[in-house]
């Protein structure tokens, strides 16, 4: 997967290079390259807002700069058969979920457009679809200064589901919010701590009666912190088991 990045404040974007992602790019399972917009600027100022029409407070992200910005990898969009994904972090976008990531892993070319003050010019989203699938997400209900820190949010969560990215895949399997459920309490070494004992079926090398014991924690969880989200599930993910606890 190719990762662009656009935004006025591209060292915000550097700790994608550590850790995973950084892993995954120096495997090449993952590029990611974060460009500055006012790059693609031409005026002394290297200007990229204005007033906004209609007046109002603040101002709005200039149409010209994001379009110079984004034909430059709309155009080198590697894939024929695939068209690039715009991202657009706004808070009024789809709200970004587990499900979202794993469709946008899928991806061949995400492109990511960090829009700050008031926002972009709304014809760049519309000029956009012509070249692109364009996604407003919004990666909760609370008004951030800019698309920067969302854009990161949405490509680690979107880049450790790629193939290769995460060293055991076992570990993407029983995660919150992978399946429906949230994830069940972990422990290790020392088995007594501070007067804290670990679950005596966790030492049991029972793993019949370890596996119900989590799954028990998982929806014992899931009911205290997240009832929508049992309520959510399909009949058929609750065993009887499940349903009895
Ligand atoms: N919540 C947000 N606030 C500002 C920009 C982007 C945002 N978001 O959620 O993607």
């Amino acid at each position: 997967m190719r990762i662009d990045v656009f935004s006025i404040f591209p060292e915000y974007l550097a700790p994608l290079k550590l850790s995973l992602i950084g892993k995954a790019m120096d495997a090449g399972i993952l590029s990611v390259a974060v460009h500055d917009l006012r790059e693609f600027t031409h005026d002394r100022h290297r200007t990229v807002d204005d007033t906004p029409y209609g007046g109002g407070a603040g101002m709005v992200m200039k149409p010209e700069p994001w379009a110079e910005a984004l034909e430059s990898v709309f155009a080198e969009s590697t894939s024929t058969d695939a068209r690039p994904v715009l991202l657009v972090p706004s808070p009024a976008g789809e709200v970004f979920t587990q499900a979202m990531a794993r469709e946008l892993a899928t991806a061949q070319h995400l492109v990511v457009a960090c829009g700050r003050y008031e926002g972009i010019d709304h014809r760049v989203s519309e000029w956009s679809a012509e070249h692109a699938d364009v996604r407003f997400v919004s990666i909760g209900d609370y008004v951030l200064n800019g698309g920067e820190v969302a854009a990161m949010v949405m490509i680690e969560a979107i880049a450790r589901l790629i193939p290769g990215t995460i060293g055991n895949p076992e570990s993407l399997t029983e995660e919150s919010h992978e399946d429906g459920l949230l994830e069940y309490p972990v422990y290790t070494k020392p088995a007594s701590w501070r007067g804290h004992d670990v679950p005596e079926i966790l030492l049991s090398g029972n793993h019949g009666a370890i596996a119900r014991w989590r799954r028990d924690r998982r929806l014992e969880r899931t009911r205290a912190v997240r009832p929508e989200m049992l309520e959510a599930l399909p009949a058929e993910a609750l065993d009887k088991k499940d349903r009895a606890f």
